[in-house]
């Protein structure tokens, strides 16, 4: 398959406290990659890296062939952060509409996707509301729906499931699947087994390590186990007996 985006050796530390340790994935096209672990796990500073928002202190990432930050790179990938980056006093209209013109969305096509965007996340009726006015959910879903506004060839989703519904949520999955469908390569952060589940494959993160990958269907087949939090607990302690060894 061809890799959008490979992570090589990538370590990272914040005031002398390692963070990452010697982290590699490589995310293809056709493939929803899902990086799983609990709060503080190091997800997050993952795809700080990848975004080329922070440095690794060593190794690299490329995204399409090219070392990250890389401008033109970034245009062509859908970004929702774990914060809602939003301009409270404009709509949500306004808001699709100027992160549209950002980048780079034609004139002709920008009324459709706004209307289509909004629609994945069901927010069609409250495109007239000033954002500060949205609830938090409604404030992710609008994020959500900006990631999709140039129809990227990359999608980096940072816990876009919180504060979703079942039924909402299932309807951005079956999105996600259309987009890796056509082609297009996405990377999520959770820390929700049911979305795990859903990712063709996975990343199994604790404390900065990578401490399994593969697919949730081979992952619960290595380990012997019907479910993916047993995977986690499995690899978890079979991590800590080889750090400790
Ligand atoms: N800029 C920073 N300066 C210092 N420490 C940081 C910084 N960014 C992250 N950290 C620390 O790095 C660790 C990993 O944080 P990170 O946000 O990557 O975790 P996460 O797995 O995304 O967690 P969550 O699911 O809660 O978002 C945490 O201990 C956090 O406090």
């Amino acid at each position: 398959m061809d890799a959008v985006v490979t992570v090589t050796h990538v370590d990272k530390s914040f005031n002398k406290k390692r963070i990452l340790h010697d982290v590699n994935l490589t995310a293809s096209a056709h493939e929803i990659l899902g990086l799983i672990g609990p709060s503080g796990a190091g997800k997050t500073t993952i795809i700080k890296n990848i975004m080329g928002m922070e440095q690794p202190d060593d190794g690299k990432v490329t995204i399409f062939g090219n070392r990250m930050p890389n401008r033109q790179v970034l245009q062509r990938i859908g970004f929702m952060a774990q914060d809602d980056a939003l301009y409270e006093s404009l709509t949500g209209r306004e808001n699709l509409k100027f992160f549209a013109q950002l980048f780079g969305v034609k004139k002709d096509q920008l009324n459709e996707r706004i209307e289509y965007t909004a629609g994945v996340v069901n927010l069609n009726q409250d495109l007239g509301k000033r954002v500060s006015n949205y609830s938090g959910g409604m404030k992710r879903r609008l994020s959500l729906a900006i990631s999709l506004i140039q129809d990227p060839d990359l999608l980096v989703l940072d816990e876009p499931t919180v504060g979703i519904d079942p039924e909402l949520r299932r309807q951005i999955w079956d999105e996600l699947r259309k987009y890796a469908k056509d082609g297009k390569s996405i990377i999520i952060t959770t820390h929700v087994m049911e979305d795990a589940a859903e990712c063709d494959e996975l990343l199994m993160i604790r404390e900065g390590h990578i401490i399994t990958h593969g697919s949730p269907a081979s992952l619960e087949k290595e380990y012997n186990v019907d479910n993916l939090e047993q995977v986690f607990l499995k690899a978890g302690k079979s991590n800590e007996n080889s750090n400790n060894n």
